[in-house]
């Protein structure tokens, strides 16, 4: 856990975990398969054991499968953690359907008030799930885990929707296959809600192995969602093989509304960007922890486009891995860049501007923001 940082102002009020942790705070940018704590694998793998599941075993108990506290992969090996472990366990109905509520609760119980998350529909044959059955199950947790909070009146509640991803390494067709499945489950409704709204699929993401793949093989299918009204996130310029002048001007051709990671940018474009106020998902212990940017967290991009008009969203990317909860990355921030309480509020308020629900939806998010201003330095 990082640290307390000591606000500079004359106050000398304390930034700590209880500060950000009460923080309301918007999480835009969190893969469901990358989110899904230690406990909550192990948790699984125990019930397939107990039942006897010869694949379980075979995997390993995730505790000492999956590298110790301490040790994470480099953005080379990462992606192996997910098509050699977490695929081959979290692959039914009951395993998918645990993970999303535990996640969605691991949210909530760190003070995140609104998550996007976002997962890739996958196709699961031995459990006889389709990429479309997928999202179904994806869906119906979130939709039985908000029933749950809805009746409880749960005063700290989240509200969750859902950003359907395409993979790098996927076909046009399937693509165009997930384009189709996300327009089927999105929310036609402008009507802003009193309660917590129900989860839909709210925008396309592309992301995956940035060494792979050749994006504009995915123009027509993200032109195609554009048009459908769903919102666009891309992963863009993660690793200096994706940050071609003509990949990055391919992506940005899309039109997408946010991006995610923006670390290899070539001058010229991000005057494009600053112009057009992208919002942007930084995720800071990812890319530290993971090798992708240089200079530990003092030498993050964060530092240079916290200063821009665009909208910042601290974004964990996948707290299963790298063990950062959002909470944390906002400790972070505060501690690197000297951010004193009003900075790091006014952080989780971009935030907010960057979501894809609309400021009708977000309006409570809003008012807690406006409470949370008015408490001077009871925390
Ligand atoms: C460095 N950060 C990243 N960059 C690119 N893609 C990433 C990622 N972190 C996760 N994913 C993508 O999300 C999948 C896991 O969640 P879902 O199965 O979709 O829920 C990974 O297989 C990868 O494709």
């Amino acid at each position: 856990m990082t640290d307390p940082v000591i606000d500079n102002d004359a106050t000398r009020r304390i930034i700590d975990a209880d500060f950000t942790t009460a923080l309301p705070k918007t999480e835009l940018h969190a893969h469901l398969s990358g989110s899904i704590s230690r406990e909550t694998l192990s948790s699984i793998w125990q019930t397939k054991k107990s039942q006897g599941d010869d694949g379980a075993l075979a995997l390993g108990d995730p505790a000492i499968a999956l590298k110790p506290s301490g040790s994470f992969p480099t953005i080379l090996s990462f992606f192996q953690i997910f098509n050699e472990y977490i695929y081959n366990l979290v692959n039914d109905r009951e395993s998918i359907s645990y993970a999303t509520k535990s996640i969605a609760e691991d949210f909530r119980r760190d003070g995140v008030r609104y998550l996007e998350l976002r997962t890739t529909p996958r196709e699961i044959p031995t459990a006889g799930i389709s990429r479309e059955n997928y999202v179904q199950i994806v869906l119906d947790a979130l939709g039985q885990y908000r029933n749950d909070q809805v009746q409880m009146k749960a005063a700290d509640h989240i509200g969750i929707q859902l950003i359907l991803s395409i993979d790098r390494t996927m076909t046009p067709s399937q693509a165009h296959e997930i384009v189709d499945i996300a327009s089927k489950y999105m929310s036609r409704s402008r009507a802003p809600s009193t309660t917590i709204p129900p989860p839909s699929v709210i925008a396309l993401d592309l992301c995956g192995n940035p060494t792979k793949g050749d994006v504009g093989t995915f123009t027509s299918a993200f032109r195609r969602a554009k048009a459908f009204g769903l919102k666009l996130t891309v992963h863009f310029a993660e690793v200096p093989a994706s940050s071609t002048e003509e990949e990055l001007r391919t992506l940005l051709s899309w039109r997408p509304d946010r991006l995610g990671h923006a670390i290899h940018i070539p001058p010229d474009l991000k005057d494009v960007i600053k112009k057009q106020k992208l919002g942007l998902e930084l995720c800071l212990s990812c890319n530290v922890l993971a090798e992708m940017t240089q200079g530990g967290f003092k030498g993050h991009h964060f530092g240079e486009w916290a200063a821009t008009e665009c909208p910042v969203a601290l974004s964990t990317d996948d707290v299963g891995v790298f063990e950062s909860s959002l909470s944390n990355e906002y400790l972070i921030a505060s501690r690197e860049f000297g951010l004193g309480r009003e900075e790091v509020v006014q952080l989780a308020r971009g935030a907010v501007a960057a979501a894809f629900a609309g400021r009708e939806r977000m309006e409570r998010l809003i008012g807690d923001f406006e409470r949370v201003e008015q408490i001077p330095s009871s925390l």
